[in-house]
């Protein structure tokens, strides 16, 4: 603008110069006299002016360090634009408040102005009107909508909030945090405390350096600001403090306020810069991948781009600062699109080879199908390593336990080397660095049981040294219930999560005098690297997901990294069938009966050695007992084992049996086995047996397994089941069981105390053998029969979600 300010300095310096001239006339000739001359230098000045404003007014519209704050009047029906520094250059300032209109009509033109001149993102404002409750910004609303205008403060608490912002914005700014810049704006104050009045001062003097503007209406000492004094129904303008208008104190001319725009331009104006803000502030998904997936290095930590905010691009890092994520957010609050803009952004930016993926997802839903192959899309996420879709607890239990076991490893290596640091064990070793996510992890740690209490003993481990192995935990939760449950460990656990990233309704993972994720609407998230304390936020906004985009990914993906198999996938809610099993599962004398809920969800069985016991007791009433009976018997015949049958609830399929022995010649056969047979008996408790018989049995029992002979039965009856092979006595008799539908009280006479924790549930069973590391019990989901499983079936169970994919899995 040097043009039009050299023109105005030298027009003022003329004006001053003939107002001086005037004046004296004036006294000389008395005011009467001096109404009607004009002295012709003044209004030679004042053209040359007017004339200067014209040339300029197109570069006067479009500079940020300028504002058009009113009209100076001039004789002969000239106006021209009061011009005042502004911006990083001044503060404006006014005698009055926004209640006055043309200060109301100040304040919009000011607010429009600052936007329009400066980047979308590049200027924040925050308003504080007590006196007329925000109507001074009312026209403004869609600036508030888009957050360009973040608060907009109509009583003293809140006044002193935006204050608080905007010295937020002052430290950022000095800490190199932040390079965009801040408009308080004043509209009003009313009877405010005269602290906040000094903390105002204290922002005009230290803003203009760094990053804050302030026009304060009815605050006519603010420091560094051009004044407008309301003398009537003019105004009078000081001079501005880096840039006076002439030699006085003030603009030798009168002034009158802005006038009050057309509403629906402001309306129009408004919204035209709030989509603007909208476009630029928001990245599509698309945007945070790179065009093709890339190798960076994981050595110093792992970094996402998962947005922008109005300093720029948003990302977000697994390192040692940042090791451990704590996400929060209402129900539809975004969470799940805000994981998968992180975890395709890892995907897309490090191999698989350098970044490995645990995903678990406790609720009933469908978070992480995006990462494995379905029947009607087989790409997958080649750095997943295992998901579990509506998880059980156990199986969370595992993979927790599994990552412990890495760290060991990891831990034991870099004792070899000499090193202490992920980055250290990286120079002699491609280890890949772990990215655990659990979405309502809080699941995992209810209640007060076994599972509750290893998982937040492992969970702790984990994060205490995970930062150093190269282990990362996301833990999300939407309820605060997730939170608390990990409260008395709160120290040891969430101290070590420094990052914590809120969505819309999350005020929890944010210090308790933190409301940052209260003023965040759907597609925003505060991220807070700071363990959630106050004025450390940074509002970003992040895209919606773009199945498109992800496929895409997938593909260039699959194409990268052909020999990487489809991740393990624990299906919380499916059954499973001995059908699925891999031909390396099936083995001679192994009765297969289910899947381990375990990281690598093989198929569970019982050996049927010559080792003393080698019998199976399948407990419970639940039908699928009988179904699992089926199976094992089905995995011995298939691998050549004689199986001998007795159905006494006459609903069993037995054809792979060689022999069906009818219910009446039961206990007399008993006796008649020949060795190396498998004897399968379905619902036991039914069966008629005399002293002669029971004995029969208990001689079968304990003498079978050396001759090869052994007992699957189904007792549906827990009593029945003791008596038959004589309570304790004849307890190592039958080491191995299948237990369903018997509460843990009740088998844990039998079993141990061990066991008193175990609750039932549809579709799993509890797997025990006394001479294998399974003693303890292992839960598994029970082969069902497939004609059972009809769609949408909630019956419980898990596998590789199909033999072809299972081919491809991972060993
Ligand atoms: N950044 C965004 N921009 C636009 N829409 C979004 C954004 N994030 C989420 N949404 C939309 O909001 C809805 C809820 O998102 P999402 O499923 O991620 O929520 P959530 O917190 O995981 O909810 P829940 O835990 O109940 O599943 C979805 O329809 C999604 O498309």
């Amino acid at each position: 603008m040097p043009g039009f300010q050299t023109a105005l300095a030298n027009a003022a310096a003329a004006c001053d110069a003939a107002a001086a001239r005037a004046s004296l006339a004036a006294e000389r000739l008395g005011d009467a006299a001096f109404q009607t001359p004009v002295d012709p230098a003044l209004l030679a000045a004042e053209r040359q002016i007017s004339d200067a404003a014209a040339a300029s007014a197109q570069q006067l519209r479009t500079d940020p360090e300028l504002l058009h704050a009113g009209r100076v009047v001039l004789h002969e029906g000239r106006t021209v634009p009061l011009v005042v520094p502004f911006g990083s250059r001044g503060h404006l300032a006014t005698s009055v408040d926004a209640r006055v209109e043309g200060v109301a009509a100040l304040v919009r033109t000011a607010v429009l102005h600052a936007v329009a001149t400066r980047d979308a993102g590049g200027l924040r404002v925050v308003g504080i009107d007590t006196a007329t409750l925000g109507a001074s910004f009312a026209p403004l609303r869609p600036l508030a909508d888009a957050g360009v205008v973040e608060l907009v403060a109509t009583d003293s608490r809140a006044a002193a909030d935006a204050v608080a912002l905007a010295e937020s914005q002052v430290a950022e700014h000095i800490a190199g945090r932040r390079t965009d810049r801040m408009l308080l704006v004043v509209a009003s104050l009313g009877d405010a405390p005269k602290a906040l009045v000094e903390r105002i001062d204290a922002l005009a003097r230290s803003g203009l350096a760094h990053g804050v503007t302030v026009l304060g209406c009815g605050l006519p000492s603010l420091p560094q600001a051009a004044v407008m004094h309301a003398v009537g129904d003019r105004v009078e303008v000081t001079n501005p403090p880096a840039a006076p208008f002439g030699r006085g104190d003030r603009l030798a001319a009168p002034v009158a306020w802005p006038e009050a725009p057309d509403p629906s331009f402001v309306a129009g104006e408004a919204a035209r810069l709030a989509e603007r803000h909208k476009d630029a502030a928001t990245l599509t998904f698309a945007d945070l991948l790179p065009a093709a997936p890339e190798a960076g290095d994981p050595a110093k930590g792992l970094e996402v781009l998962i947005g922008r905010d109005a300093a720029g691009e948003v990302r977000l890092r697994f390192d040692d600062a940042t090791p451990h994520w704590l996400v929060g957010g209402r129900t539809g609050g975004g969470k799940t699109v805000l994981l998968l803009d992180v975890l395709y952004g890892l995907a897309s930016r490090y191999a698989p080879t350098d970044v490995a993926l645990f995903l678990l997802d406790f609720k009933e839903g469908v978070s992480f199908t995006e990462f494995i192959p379905t029947e009607r899309d087989p790409s997958f996420i080649p750095h997943a390593r295992a998901v579990g879709v509506e998880s059980d607890r156990e199986y969370g239990l595992a993979v927790l336990k599994t990552l412990n076991e890495e760290m060991t490893r990891r831990s034991n290596v870099m004792k070899r080397y000499g090193v202490a640091s992920f980055a250290g064990l990286r120079q002699h070793e491609a280890y890949p660095r772990i990215v655990c996510v659990a979405d309502e992890f809080q699941v995992l740690l209810a209640g007060n049981d076994r599972v509750a209490s290893e998982a937040v003993a492992l969970l702790e481990n984990l994060a205490r040294k995970g930062r150093s192995y190269g282990v990362h935990l996301v833990l999300a939760s939407q309820t605060i219930s997730g939170i608390e449950a990990l409260w008395a460990k709160k120290d040891s656990i969430f101290g070590q999560f420094p990052m914590r990233i809120a969505l819309p309704g999350a005020r929890t993972v944010l210090e308790p005098n933190n409301d940052a994720a209260a003023r965040i609407s759907l597609g925003q998230v505060v991220v807070n690297r700071e363990g959630g304390t106050a004025g450390a936020d940074r509002v970003a906004r992040f895209p919606d997901t773009d199945p498109e985009a992800m496929h895409r990914l997938r593909e260039q993906l699959g194409r990268a990294h052909a020999g990487v198999g489809a991740p393990r996938v624990f299906y919380g809610y499916r059954p499973v069938h001995l059908a699925d099993a891999l031909p390396g599962e099936r083995k001679p004398g192994r009765a297969l009966l289910g899947r381990e809920v375990s990281l690598h969800l093989a198929a569970a069985g019982v050996d049927l050695d010559r080792r003393p016991g080698r019998h199976l007791a399948v407990l419970g009433s639940d039908p699928v007992g009988g179904e699992a009976l089926e199976a094992a018997v089905e995995a011995l015949a298939g691998n050549g084992t004689q199986v001998w049958g007795v159905d006494f609830t006459g609903h069993a399929i037995l054809h792979p049996i060689s022999y069906r022995i009818s219910d009446s010649e039961f206990a007399a056969k008993l006796a008649d086995v020949p060795d190396g047979t498998v004897v399968a008996a379905w619902g036991l408790d039914a069966a008629a047996l005399d002293a002669k018989g029971q004995k029969a049995l208990r001689d079968l029992l304990r003498t079978g397994p050396a001759r090869g002979v052994h007992l699957l039965g189904w007792w549906r009856n827990f009593r029945r089941f003791t008596d038959d092979i004589g309570g304790t006595a004849g307890r190592e008799d039958v080491a191995c069981a299948l237990v369903l539908n018997l509460p843990g009280g009740e088998i844990m006479g039998h079993f141990g105390t061990q066991f008193q924790h175990w609750s039932p549930r549809p579709g799993r069973a509890l797997l025990v053998d006394r001479h294998a590391d399974t003693a303890g019990g292992r839960l598994v989901v029970p082969f069902s029969r497939p004609e059972n499983h009809t769609p949408g079936q909630r019956s419980g169970g898990s596998a590789p979600n199909d033999a072809a994919t299972a081919e491809r899995t991972r060993q």
